[in-house]
């Protein structure tokens, strides 16, 4: 059996998953396998028509995702990880690659081309090796594979199509079908890997790890795939040039189901000393096969500074990719504010109850402007929010979009209504003090609205009704959004009574009855909250949840096997998130847990960079690493640590008490 082997010789490595697909995630996680989440920022956007096998193409992503998680860890972060693994799972059938699907009908014309049909699902591999050398550079080398496997599909008619389309699983999955749950009655048969189709070839990622580990290296260094970096800055390899140029030893032409090992020469990234310290620029350099050399001598190597910035050499102008970029990270405050105010002004209920109306309509139900509302609605349909139809009077008419019908109505079950009027009245101004917050690493709630915050929420929050329940407002939507998928990351079949900490609304806590029959919950919260929580009590829902006021950090906990502490720590610094774990700690019996949902530092993926970002602006605390948690939890007596990355705002850990 090579499998446990192979998983423990990674079992001291900093191991990144270059993917931010919960499916990877699962599949590796089950086989034992511990890693951190680096989800890759490149865009799978490479152009089709260069490859002459479809599954060039996939390897050729995976490969670019890896390396640019590798990269961004290396330069960016000055952390190198023993090894970076990248995938890419496509769809072809009738010589075409079908991806993810980008809305409702992309899913109908994908799932309706493989209707009665077999195709072909491959997932290709990247795997980055990363080595500190003794004169503080990084070699690396590159190791790719894929793996077919060929599923047949009933014939599907339109109601079952639409019946699953309306399901909303096809969205975010290659082909638009997950194997793995409802998509699975459409499938007639699979020959193959089955996990291959669910995202990663579990068996072959295992042969090509004891092929690295456990046998002979030297082949590492005698294959000919060599790892250059092009002028953009982003790696590149004998690969692309062979999809290019289709040589006949592309390793991707050799790869198939086969155990061969095929990788890079060490390659090298260096890193000064100084660059690290005075924050310098630090050159990529590359050392490498003749083959490489040639690349770099007719290359402009780029530099790259240690803030990931691109010095691009005087005869080559900006890159139409970077500058879109940069162009979205400018314009996001625009696109925000235009969202808030659109939401605010109620276009979107407007446009439930009366879809295809005119801008001049829609003008007067709003009460504003018809030159603002215009604006306004072209800005929402170029955001994807609204769309508009032309009319044969050439006046457009709009309608909501899917996104918008889900999460923006104020009634929808899903509504982030509460949440961004929370963003537009209360984030908005503070963010406008950012460079205060982050000058004096203090909340901004004194210049954004003139509130010393002594006691920060009965100073910021509580003191009026209506600031009150708008806050409440935002942490229901929030907690309704991401209830489901905190409440069912863990078995919790072993608990009976659980105490949801700052549990507010008990939106939460409604989902865990909901989602756990044997389970009551208490909601703990000041009484400023549980006075107002009647309000927010859903109907047809049966009521094993109960409110009990009191201040965490003063009052006795209510008794209970587990404890929730969803969104709450964050809002702390670590003194008092040791205040409250102590007193938490104190109330459990081994075997009591506490279950802790926020989204985690780690990866350092922008919801969480910029949530933590809130924190300072808007309260006391910050976001923390999965490692921060686990340290913080075993000084008060916990340990047995799982996490979840639920794949929703909030990411979810367990802990027991021993
Ligand atoms: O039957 C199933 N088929 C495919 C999937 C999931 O589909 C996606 C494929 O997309 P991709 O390879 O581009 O990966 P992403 O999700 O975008 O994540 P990365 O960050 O790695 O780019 C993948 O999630 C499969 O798991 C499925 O679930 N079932």
């Amino acid at each position: 059996m090579v499998l446990n082997p192979v998983i423990s010789k990674l079992a001291n490595k900093l191991v990144v998953l270059a993917s931010a697909s919960p499916r990877r995630q699962d599949i590796l996680r089950n086989a034992g396998l511990k890693f951190e989440v680096v989800p890759s920022w490149f865009k799978e956007t490479l152009d089709k028509s260069l490859f002459k096998e479809p599954h060039e193409y996939a390897v050729e992503t995976a490969k670019q995702k890896a390396l640019e998680v590798a990269r961004r860890m290396l330069l960016k972060h000055l952390k190198t990880p023993d090894i970076v693994i990248g995938a890419d799972t496509i769809v072809t059938v009738d010589s075409m690659i079908l991806e993810k699907p980008v809305d409702k009908n992309d899913a109908y014309r994908m799932l309706s081309s493989l209707s009665g049909k077999e195709h072909s699902v491959y997932t290709g591999v990247a795997i980055v090796l990363c080595h500190d050398n003794e004169n503080d550079e990084v070699d690396y080398q590159l190791i790719d594979f894929y793996e077919e496997t060929k599923v047949k599909f009933a014939d599907l008619s339109e109601s079952m199509l639409w019946e699953y389309i309306n399901s909303g699983e096809p969205m975010d999955k290659a082909g638009g079908y997950g194997i793995q749950a409802l998509g699975g009655m459409l499938v007639e048969y699979v020959h193959g890997d089955f996990l291959n189709v669910v995202g990663f070839p579990l068996n072959h990622f295992c042969k090509q790890l004891d092929l690295i580990y456990n046998r002979s290296t030297s082949s590492l260094d005698e294959k000919s795939l060599s790892v250059s970096l092009s002028e953009n800055g982003t790696e590149s390899n004998s690969l692309s040039s062979s999809a290019k140029h289709n040589l006949p030893n592309s390793s991707s032409q050799t790869h198939h189901n086969q155990n061969t090992l095929s990788a890079s020469p060490l390659n090298k990234v260096k890193r000064t000393g100084s660059d690290r310290e005075a924050g310098g620029s630090s050159q990529v350099l590359v050392n490498s096969s003749s083959e490489h050399k040639a690349t770099c001598k007719t290359t402009a190597l780029p530099q790259m500074t240690n803030r990931g910035q691109l010095t691009v050499h005087a005869d080559s102008g900006p890159k139409k990719e970077d500058l879109q970029r940069m162009m979205e990270l400018m314009d996001g405050f625009k696109a925000s504010k235009a969202l808030f105010t659109a939401s605010k002004m109620c276009v979107f209920d407007l446009l439930q109850s009366r879809p295809g109306l005119e801008a001049e309509q829609i003008a007067q139900e709003i009460k504003a402007s018809l030159k603002g509302t215009q604006c306004l609605l072209e800005a929402c349909v170029s955001l994807g929010l609204l769309r508009s139809k032309e009319q044969t009077s050439h006046k457009p008419m709009y309608e909501n979009t899917d996104l918008a019908t889900r999460f923006l109505l104020s009634d929808a079950p899903f509504s982030l209504h509460g949440y961004i009027q929370h963003c537009n009245s209360t984030v908005w101004p503070l963010f406008s003090h950012l460079e205060s917050a982050v000058q004096e690493g203090t909340n901004q709630h004194d210049k954004a609205f003139g509130k010393k915050s002594k006691d920060m929420f009965q100073d910021t929050v509580y003191y009026d009704r209506e600031v009150k329940l708008r806050f409440m407002k935002a942490m229901h939507s929030i907690a309704k959004v991401t209830g489901k998928a905190v409440a069912t990351a863990f078995d919790l079949s072993s608990f009976k009574t659980v105490c949801d900490i700052g549990g507010c609304t008990g939106a939460m806590a409604y989902e865990f009855t909901e989602a756990h029959p044997g389970l009551s919950v208490t909601v703990f919260d000041l009484p400023a909250v549980v006075d107002m929580s009647e309000h927010f009590t859903p109907q047809h829902r049966e009521h094993r949840v109960s409110f009990v006021a009191g201040d965490f950090f003063k009052d006795d906990l209510p008794k209970a096997d587990l404890y929730i502490l969803a969104r709450i720590l964050h809002d702390w610094p670590d003194e008092k998130v040791d205040i409250l774990l102590k007193r938490i700690s104190d109330a459990c019996r081994p075997g009591c847990a506490v279950l802790i949902a926020e989204t985690m530092l780690d990866g350092l993926r922008p919801h969480s960079t910029l949530q933590s970002l809130n924190m300072l602006a808007q309260a006391e605390g910050k976001e923390r690493t999965q490692r921060q948690y686990v340290d913080m939890m075993s000084t008060h007596g916990f340990g047995d640590t799982r996490f979840v990355q639920t794949g929703n705002f909030l990411d979810a850990f367990i802990s027991i008490k021993l």
